[in-house]
């Protein structure tokens, strides 16, 4: 079974949020779905909720600090007040939006690693680059990995080409394919993909050889939709 992971970006409010994970774990429960699924709502939205354990809320970024004077973050203190234990880190937007190196992110990716955290850890090029080939996106890609530790037990990685993120536009399955195959040659981890992902086109990406899930933005609003990316591939 896949594992299904739902980006929520800047997106919904607290009490939408609620709505949203009251009924993605209904419908998990009642119809005994076992797909590990993950929703990451806005800090704001974070919250003790009741869910079947293979439902899982994590954040969407934190800072690497338990508390402190970095205003406008978060750390472990604010995280612990609703039992969170599962972030995203490296995300294409906190790379090319928010500015954070790699430096930065190793930094974050460590800190989380020690307190044993599930990391979601995200990779993916931008379009210059894929123009370029096979090889300078797999290098591309490689550089993400400076100062992080590969082999982390709580590790799950994601591959977002830039390009395919909040486009409609998905990476080809010989794109993905390609792609999965040598990220997993070197590196042994449960490996997502994400960008442009939908209930349309969720099962066929799923099936990709080493392909173990999928990490989806803007599809994964709409709680119907979401739901039924998760009904479209409970049986794989
Ligand atoms: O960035 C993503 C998930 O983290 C993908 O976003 P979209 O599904 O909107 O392309």
């Amino acid at each position: 079974m896949p594992i299904i992971a739902s980006n929520f970006k800047t997106n919904h409010t607290r009490k939408s949020t609620a709505i949203f994970v009251n009924e993605v774990n209904d419908y998990l429960k009642e119809k005994n779905i076992l797909s590990e699924v993950y929703v990451f709502p806005t800090a704001t939205s974070l919250d003790i909720f009741d869910t079947v354990s293979n439902f899982i809320i994590g954040t969407q970024n934190a800072y690497a600090t338990a508390s402190g004077s970095f205003t406008g973050e978060i750390g472990t203190v604010q995280l612990d007040e609703f039992e969170i234990k599962t972030i995203l880190i490296g995300h294409s937007e906190r790379r090319h939006i928010l500015g954070e190196t790699q430096n930065v992110i190793a930094q974050k990716y460590e800190f989380y690693k020690n307190l044993g955290y599930k990391i979601i850890y995200c990779i993916g090029e931008p379009l210059e680059i894929k123009q370029k080939g096979i090889k300078s996106t797999l290098e591309y890609i490689y550089e993400q990995f400076i100062g992080i530790d590969i082999n982390y037990e709580n590790l799950i990685l994601a591959y977002e080409p830039v390009w395919a993120i909040g486009t409609g536009v998905s990476a080809t399955n010989n794109d993905i394919e390609n792609v999965h195959n040598a990220i997993k040659e070197k590196i042994n981890k449960p490996l997502l993909y994400g960008g442009s992902v939908k209930s349309e086109n969720v099962r066929e990406i799923s099936q990709i050889p080493n392909v173990d899930g999928v990490l989806i933005g803007t599809a994964s609003w709409k709680v119907e939709e979401f739901i039924k990316i998760i009904e479209n591939t409970k049986d794989l």
